[in-house]
């Protein structure tokens, strides 16, 4: 019998696996607020990828039922406590939670709500985006889906899903054992593209060429140290992949918050930010560059929220 997973949020990460996993043969369902679900029963879900196209009519709920084997969280982390509410039907009658938010403390907050046992570790390296038209646009060709449970067991239902979502072009999922240090990793690329590109407003490729290759690279470095710090050091091969990413002068990527920021929207500042800035003067490490973006991402957070932008 094919995997039931629930999706709540049909949002670009939401859209997006859900999506390529309906393409895979699992039976999915979109747990969606009533705007959203009225422009989906009006124009489908719709995906623009390199990975290929996809526009389908999806089945979307207002309220999680149960019957489910898995529930992606892809919401926003500023929404998480309505999201967990609104999963916990699904949840309480057995499904696991796998989140693809950036950043970490969402899981205490999780574990807190449902116990371990029912919540995986989970990180997504998908460049996605939600068009104003609803439209789901996949931005490069990064399609990597990770996650685990927190135990490290491997002969769970976290492998299963795995199996069932498979391997191809469009959606890697990948089930590991040693999930929290993958989600370091994610952390460690996140927290220096997300500070970088959100503090100077600009592409990697527009920060080198305006002579930032040392921001980028002291922030890459003192993210690594704050890992280091909380138990996960970064190994060599990951900084120098990640040392030549940000040295790319002809590179257009962006982090989701900057994204998130030019489009008038509100940014994950503290979770992410927040969370980095507090860990790097806990860690010992300096904190000046973190603190200066999470101010940057906080003064647009109380504009937006104040209606005052342009
Ligand atoms: N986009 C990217 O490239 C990447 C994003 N991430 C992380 O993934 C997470 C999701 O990001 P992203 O997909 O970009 O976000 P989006 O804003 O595109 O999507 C989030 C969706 O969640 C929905 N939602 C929020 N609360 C609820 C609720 N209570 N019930 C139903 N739906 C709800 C929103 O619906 P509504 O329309 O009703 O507001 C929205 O559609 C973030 O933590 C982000 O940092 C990680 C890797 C890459
Ligand atoms: C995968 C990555 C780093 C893509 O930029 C991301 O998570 C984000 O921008 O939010």
């Amino acid at each position: 019998m094919a995997m039931r997973m629930l999706v709540l949020g049909a949002g670009a990460l939401g859209g997006y696996f859900g999506g390529r996993a309906m393409q895979r043969g699992l039976e999915v369902a979109f747990l969606v607020r009533p705007a959203r679900a009225a422009a989906l029963a009006r124009d489908g879900l719709r995906i623009r990828s390199i990975h290929g196209d996809l526009d389908t009519p999806i089945a979307t709920l207002v309220e999680a039922t149960p019957g489910f084997d898995v529930v992606l969280l892809s919401c926003k982390a500023y929404d998480l406590d309505a999201a967990i509410g609104a999963i916990r039907p699904a949840v309480e009658a057995g499904a696991c939670v796998l989140p693809v938010l950036n950043g970490l403390s969402h899981i205490d907050r999780l574990n807190a709500a449902f116990g371990a046992d029912r919540v995986w570790g989970g990180l997504a390296k998908c460049a996605a985006t939600l068009r104003p038209d609803g439209t789901v646009q996949h931005l490069n060709d990064w399609h990597w889906l990770t996650f685990g449970q927190q135990d490290g067991a491997m002969d769970g239902r976290a492998s299963a899903f795995a199996a069932a979502l498979g391997q191809a072009p469009g959606l890697v999922a990948e089930a590991v054992p040693d999930i929290r240090r993958r989600m370091w990793e994610k952390l460690v690329h996140l927290g220096t593209v997300a500070a970088g590109t959100v503090l100077m407003r600009a592409s990697v490729g527009e920060i080198v060429r305006a002579g930032g290759r040392g921001f980028l690279l002291a922030l890459l470095e003192r993210n690594a140290a704050i890992a280091a710090a909380n138990g996960f050091p970064m190994s060599p091969g990951f900084m120098d992949s990640y040392r030549a990413m940000f040295s790319d002068a002809a590179s257009a990527y962006t982090a989701s918050m900057l994204r998130d920021l030019e489009a008038g929207g509100r940014t994950e500042a503290e979770h992410i930010l927040g969370f980095l800035t507090d860990a790097a003067r806990a860690a010992g490490v300096p904190e000046d560059l973190h603190a200066a973006a999470l101010l940057h991402a906080r003064a647009h957070d109380q504009r937006q929220e104040a209606k005052r932008l342009p």
